[in-house]
């Protein structure tokens, strides 16, 4: 699903107005109708009556000027507050404030703190928010007297309804600006804006609709957009031809393991099978084989060099031999960090041009000398920590700044990035984001990650492309994770549990 930052919001926009001629009012009176009407449905669901509609400066006041005059045609008691005096406002916001005034509905003005008191009360009296302060159009942080308006809103207890963006927060990165509104709903116009689908805009965003307002979709590619929301359209799984083998859907090699950490190299393995992978080869040290094959029917396993429960260096020849025969290639869960693994791991990247995923004990291995990857057909799988290490920055950094910290890397290595998280992000090679939409925090348990690894890899070995393979992959694993919701419960949830519905969620995509 399409996302737009603001930027390129206002260039559709432009282009809407200015080159195809649809007039401006016109999207302004199609958005506060669209909100207007969901804050119909919400009164009309609580049996509700009374709207406060609070606008700021901008267009984004401007809409809910409509959304006050829609209101008050539907016989709701409806008051509207500014918070910057009337002379401020102009062009199409102008008229149609002028147009409640004329209409007779209730206009004031916050913006002396004696002012307060009443919005005060007008709030607890009210039983809906609408916030119109700041839409796309904000800048830098909030302070002053608008800071201690959305401060009551979000002490008030109330429905809120944001127009577009709640007030306060970066529609681009999802961060709060100063402060921001907690809304129950957003309302954002023609297309979704990241900020909203990444923490702790998600948060605050709360349920997310968009209102179509009449900007024509394909202006969307004419200004080049970058940013995409995974749904369920956008992993449609091929479907299978009769006359196939097991040959054809790929053969994956998984490099993981050591002697206290087999469990990561099962889950790993067996998540590919489960994920439609037609044959998968497990790598583990010798003395961890003949424990790790016990539950694993499916796989064929190696057990190669090793030193005290961990692969040695010597395991290298038969790796890059097995690798030679194999599709897709995951190394790293449970590997450990010990002895020769960072020196294995790196000649094992160094010496393959197949796709291969790299998780946990991988990335770790390759922390400060990452070159060996660049512009190879690789997909990274770290999460906060090991990005962190990857990358030198704090995990508050990356959490703040999780585009722009996909971005650079990508930039810099031309490699496919998948950064795990409550909301995780994709970077590709070519420059698009990918926020995925499934998922949940039960999820957030040891070994989750190992299962997406499989996944991946399984999806890579049917000969998806990395970009395709990794969308698909973390989709689906928050997918089964999401079913898997359903009969345990976020607490209760395992890694076993993920692994369990794989094939329930690729359900979904056929
Ligand atoms: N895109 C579309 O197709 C359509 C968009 N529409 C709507 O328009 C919205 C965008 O409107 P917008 O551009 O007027 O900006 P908006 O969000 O109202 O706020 C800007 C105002 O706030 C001020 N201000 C900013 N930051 C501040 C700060 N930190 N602290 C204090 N003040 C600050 C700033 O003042 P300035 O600093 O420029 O004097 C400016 O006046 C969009 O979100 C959507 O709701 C629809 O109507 C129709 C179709
Ligand atoms: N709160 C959450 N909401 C959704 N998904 C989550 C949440 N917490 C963790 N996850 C997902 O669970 C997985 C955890 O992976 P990782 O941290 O590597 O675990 P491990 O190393 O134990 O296997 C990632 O795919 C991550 O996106
Ligand atoms: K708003």
């Amino acid at each position: 699903m399409i996302v737009l930052t603001s930027k390129q919001m206002r260039e559709v926009e432009k282009i809407a107005i200015e080159k195809i001629g649809i007039p401006s009012i016109g999207l302004m009176e199609n958005a506060g109708r669209e909100t207007a009407l969901e804050v119909k449905k919400i009164l009309e669901e609580g049996n509700l009556n009374s709207v406060i509609v609070i606008s700021g400066k901008g267009n984004n006041g401007g809409d809910g000027y409509v959304v006050a005059r829609n209101l008050y045609n539907w016989g709701i008691d409806v008051k509207v507050f500014l918070t910057t005096s009337l002379g401020a406002i102009s062009g199409d916001a102008k008229v149609n404030l002028d147009a409640i005034i004329n209409m007779g509905i209730y206009v004031a003005e916050i913006i002396q703190r004696e002012h307060l008191k009443f919005l005060e009360k007008t709030i607890k009296d009210s039983d809906v928010i609408v916030d119109a302060i700041y839409g796309i159009g904000l800048k830098g942080e909030i302070s002053g007297i608008t800071k201690e308006i959305i401060e009551m809103i979000n002490q008030a207890n109330k429905i809120v309804v944001s127009v577009d963006v709640p007030s306060g927060l970066n529609a681009d990165t999802g961060k709060v600006e100063g402060c921001a509104v907690r809304a129950t709903k957003t309302v954002t116009m023609q297309f979704l804006k990241p900020g909203l689908l990444v923490y702790p805009g998600a948060d605050y965003a709360g349920e997310v609709r968009v209102a179509e307002i009449g900007i024509p979709y394909r202006l969307a590619a004419e200004v080049g957009y970058n940013y995409n929301l995974v749904t369920s359209e956008d992993v449609k799984l091929p479907k299978r031809h009769g006359n196939t083998h097991k040959g054809d859907y790929g053969k994956a090699l998984i490099i993981a393991g050591s002697k206290n950490m087999t469990g990561a190299a099962y889950l790993c393995a067996k998540s590919a099978i489960k994920a439609g992978c037609g044959l998968v080869k497990l790598v583990v040290p010798q003395s961890v084989q003949s424990v790790i094959q016990g539950g694993l029917y499916e796989v064929i396993t190696y057990g190669l060099a090793e030193k005290n429960g961990i692969l040695s260096y010597d395991a290298l020849s038969s790796v890059l031999k097995l690798i030679e025969e194999s599709d897709a290639i995951a190394i790293g869960p449970g590997l450990t960090h010990d002895r020769d693994i960072p020196q294995l791991v790196y000649d094992i990247v160094k010496n393959t041009d197949k796709p291969v995923v790299l998780d946990a004990d991988a990335l770790n291995a390759l922390v400060g000398r990452l070159e060996v990857i660049q512009g190879k057909k690789i997909i990274l799988t770290p999460h906060y920590g090991e990005m962190s290490r990857l990358t030198g920055l704090t995990i508050d950094e990356i959490k703040n700044n999780l585009f722009e910290v996909a971005k650079t890397f990508i930039d810099r290595y031309k490699v496919t990035l998948v950064l795990k998280g409550a909301k995780t992000v994709i970077a590709t090679k070519e420059g698009s984001i990918y926020i995925n939409s499934t998922g949940n925090p039960g999820m957030a348990t040891a070994g989750s990650g190992d299962v997406l690894t499989g996944m991946i890899a399984a999806f890579l070995a049917q000969g998806f492309s990395e970009e395709k393979a990794a969308i698909y992959g973390v989709f689906y694993h928050g997918k089964a994770g999401d079913i898997a919701k359903e009969y345990v419960e976020e607490y209760g949830m395992t890694a076993m549990d993920i692994l369990e519905d794989i094939p329930e969620a690729l359900k979904c995509g056929l």
